[in-house]
């Protein structure tokens, strides 16, 4: 039988982040041995908050230092629209995180959407599956891009990047990055790595805290029921690791751990 996904729960959201950063770090060591750069696609939504709160923190030993002058950082999906609009998850992680990077901590390569392409969602997915092309190697000689992690949020519908219940988009099997016009959460056109390339990464971790996630977090760990991030705990098995605080998972049946 296929490995699990992990499922760790903390107290609170301090606790997590703490826990997010040890995860990061291992993931970072991992990605510098192979290929000297960590390559790391991003969620929008409230794992940002999250993130900057883990990364932002003091090192507090030699190995626990994050090295963002190695980082090249993708985005998971992103929304049509400018990168200084309140909706842009370029936005937000400008915003909760890359402003508040202390010089001395380095700087990340950052891989926002190309806005040329806003009236132009297949354009826009095929300019930035063309980024993952040159950074990943040819297409024709990888199947898929392999990124060392993928950090993902879920909505309180089960979606994930902007892969949402039922779409066709979750059929998707040849695009690394495909369009959708008609998201249910606005707004509606947007791009989004697409399923294959999700569950292909080295490791894959979700981020999902409060009350508001609860209900979904049971159907995703006790039932089988096709939601996004169902398909993605399916596909990865125990590559997949959930971050999550006590109350977000708060009556969910499935076997916790409290630490890494
Ligand atoms: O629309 C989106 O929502 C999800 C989940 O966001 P959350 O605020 O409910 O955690 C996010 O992961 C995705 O990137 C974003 O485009």
């Amino acid at each position: 039988m296929a490995k699990q996904p992990n499922l760790l729960a903390f107290p609170n959201v301090s606790a997590l982040a703490r826990a997010l950063r040890t995860y990061i770090i291992q993931c970072q060591t991992a990605g510098l041995h192979r290929h000297d750069v960590f390559k790391i696609a991003v969620s929008g939504g409230s794992l940002l908050n999250t993130l900057a709160q883990a990364l932002l923190a003091p090192a507090s030993s030699d190995e626990d230092v994050v090295k963002f002058n190695k980082w090249e950082i993708f985005f998971a999906d992103e929304r049509a629209v400018p990168l200084d609009h309140e909706d842009s998850n370029y936005n937000l992680l400008k915003t909760e995180l890359l402003d508040k990077i202390p010089e001395n901590m380095g700087k990340p390569t950052v891989h926002p959407i190309d806005v040329a392409h806003l009236d132009d969602t297949q354009e826009l997915a095929d300019q930035y599956e063309k980024v993952l092309v040159n950074s990943f190697a040819a297409r024709d000689s990888v199947k898929l891009p392999i990124f060392d992690l993928l950090l993902l949020g879920c909505g309180p519908d089960g979606h994930t990047c902007s892969l949402f219940p039922g779409h066709e988009l979750l059929r998707e099997s040849d695009a690394w990055v495909a369009p959708i016009e008609d998201s249910p959460k606005p707004p509606s056109k947007r791009i989004t790595l697409t399923l294959p390339v999700v569950t292909h990464g080295v490791k894959i971790a979700f981020v999902a805290t409060g009350e508001g996630k609860k209900e979904i977090m049971k159907k995703i760990f006790e039932e089988a029921n096709g939601l996004p991030c169902t398909l993605v705990n399916e596909g990865a098995g125990d590559r997949c690791t959930w971050f999550t605080d006590a109350a977000a998972v708060d009556g969910v049946s499935y076997p916790r751990r409290g630490s890494l």
